[in-house]
């Protein structure tokens, strides 16, 4: 891989002054110039509709753009990425999770072993929940499990709840419930809720070193144990870790430890043995059906040429807006509920993976990188943040998410909700001038000292940028492919942005302080901070002697 400064490129300079000319660009008025415009900017592949038409874009700026890309070096990147080469760098490590996905006949002959030992641990996981759902596999007291509990956080967490909850319409009679804060009341909130005679705990951590799933673990272990026998833990409690050694320790049966690999980033790892409860859930078909969704994207991403490639022109939106137009966020709107965990999945994978300031060669960037992403369904959203993007002062491009097929047949609903998802995009772009609101007041009778006063607050300004992603149906396919949709976005702009996208030291610091500070809070040692950080230690520590 090439470590290429983006702003060092022929193409940025190109992008400099082709963004000179957007001073007065108005979305409104390239759609009257092009008829054309929306089939010129949208992209198709299978069952994905992918609009990009209401950006703030011209055809030459996603043509500057993609030069942008092939100049940092994103053919042989890619490349790269899925032949198994070291990528994470700071960590030495490959980044696989296309693997995990990949048939056998499909891999690279570099690859083969990874891809081999990927589907024998997939068929182990599998078998294992056959066993569960059909009922070989029983409790302790000889009956069917019914309950499951995932013990993770982060990557081992974000990504089995998040598709969990989007394929609700999938899911068998298991119940789920996820435990992943170290806040002893939501362990608590959980443990009300469940039998022990009938429920399998998962403990997910990759490193098996996490404090919070540990904690959470030890303590439902003991609560288990008050419950049954201690023999019963081996039947009631099962690991998925690439640390086995720690997970037998813990006490874990060794048959009950489903590994999971190195060259599998937490946050890209729900398509391995770390999504066992969701397997669980819905059933190792419909797995495997997720997993078939996203190596759809894969073989898109990897073939398609990059003006028709729908990750890389989703990057290079990001680039267009976070680098030139110093949009300080992004929002990602899904018109269901089924996906309203994805914007939390998302912060993890996008902020956690571009949210660094060095470049690939160690030195400080100088240019932005690391988009903010946030949201919330629609169109619960429209009643709660949307006024901000509508007449706030921030540029906030926007995703907008929708299947175009309902899961349940209430035409009423659908057609309302799509109604509000195609309408807002819609109001977004073309805003409402100053004449129109005037004429609006005037049709509803105001005076004219009223038109005057209300004016000002009635003009929307329009040119907020969106794109709609359209899909035809949510199915396990369709979740997997819009998953791996994202995931090779975020590749790109690392690429791009000549960073490491797949280490995370920054979430370092912190932990390692929390240590000293557990230490502190259980020995009453209050004084060795500054002055905030003891005083609020100490509030702490007399509120709860
Ligand atoms: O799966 P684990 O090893 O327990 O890690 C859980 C999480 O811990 C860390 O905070 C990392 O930043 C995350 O990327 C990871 O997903």
């Amino acid at each position: 891989m090439k470590n290429i400064n983006p702003t060092e490129t022929n193409a940025w300079l190109q992008l400099e002054k082709h963004f000179e000319g957007f001073d007065d660009f108005s979305l409104r008025e390239e759609f009257k110039k092009d008829a054309s415009r929306a089939q010129k900017l949208t992209l198709i592949d299978k069952d994905f509709y992918v609009d990009f038409s209401k950006n703030l874009i011209t055809e030459s700026t996603r043509t500057h753009l993609t030069a942008l890309a092939t100049e940092c070096g994103l053919k042989e990147a890619i490349n790269s990425y899925f032949t198994g080469a070291v990528i994470n760098a700071t960590e030495k490590r490959s980044v696989l999770h296309t693997a995990l996905r990949t048939p056998q006949a499909h891999a690279d002959k570099s690859l083969e072993s990874n891809v081999s030992d990927a589907i024998a641990s997939k068929q182990k996981m599998f078998d294992y929940v056959d066993g569960i759902l059909n009922g070989d596999t029983l409790s302790a007291n000889g009956k069917k499990f019914d309950t499951i509990v995932n013990i993770g956080i982060g990557g081992s967490d974000l990504g089995p709840v998040m598709i969990y909850e989007a394929l609700q319409a999938y899911k068998n009679n298991m119940t789920l419930h996820f435990v992943s804060n170290v806040e002893g009341d939501h362990v608590e909130e959980v443990l009300k809720k469940i039998n022990p005679d009938t429920t399998l705990f998962v403990i997910v951590s990759k490193s098996f070193g996490t404090q919070e799933t540990l904690t959470n673990a030890t303590t439902i272990r003991n609560w288990f144990t008050e419950k049954l026998e201690a023999s019963a833990v081996s039947k009631h409690f099962i690991a998925v870790s690439s640390n086995v050694d720690k997970a037998v320790n813990f006490g874990i049966d060794h048959k009950n430890i489903f590994p999971m690999f190195d060259w599998v980033g937490g946050r890209f790892s729900l398509w391995s043995t770390v999504g066992m409860s969701v397997a669980l859930g819905i059933g190792t078909d419909n797995f495997q059906a997720l997993l078939d969704g996203a190596h759809e994207m894969d073989n898109h991403f990897r073939n398609t040429d990059f003006e028709k490639n729908i990750p890389v022109q989703l990057a290079l939106m990001t680039i267009w807006y976070n680098n030139f137009y110093r949009a300080q966020s992004e929002a990602i709107i899904p018109y269901t509920q089924y996906l309203h965990r994805l914007p939390a999945y998302l912060q993890q994978a996008i902020m956690e993976s571009n949210g660094k300031c060095v470049d690939r060669d160690g030195n400080s960037v100088t240019y932005d990188t690391g988009n903010i992403v946030w949201g919330e369904p629609g169109t619960n959203s429209q009643h709660a943040f949307f006024q901000l993007i509508h007449q706030g002062t921030k540029l906030i491009p926007a995703h907008f998410i929708a299947f175009a097929k309902a899961k349940y047949n209430q035409p009423d609903h659908h057609n309302k909700l799509m109604a509000n998802f195609i309408a807002q995009t819609e109001a977004l772009m073309n805003g409402k001038t100053r004449s129109e609101a005037k004429k609006d007041l005037e049709r509803s009778g105001k005076s004219k000292d009223e038109i005057d006063m209300l004016l000002p607050f009635k003009v929307f300004e329009g040119d907020q940028p969106t794109t709609t992603i359209l899909i035809d149906e949510l199915t396990p396919q369709s979740i997997g492919k819009l998953i791996a949709m994202y995931e090779h976005k975020i590749f790109t702009e690392g690429i791009i942005w000549n960073i490491y996208s797949y280490d995370q030291w920054g979430v370092e610091l912190g932990k390692v302080l929390a240590d000293t500070i557990l230490d502190n809070i259980e020995n009453k040692e209050y004084a060795d901070h500054d002055s905030s950080t003891s005083a609020i230690l100490k509030r702490f520590g007399n509120l709860n002697s």
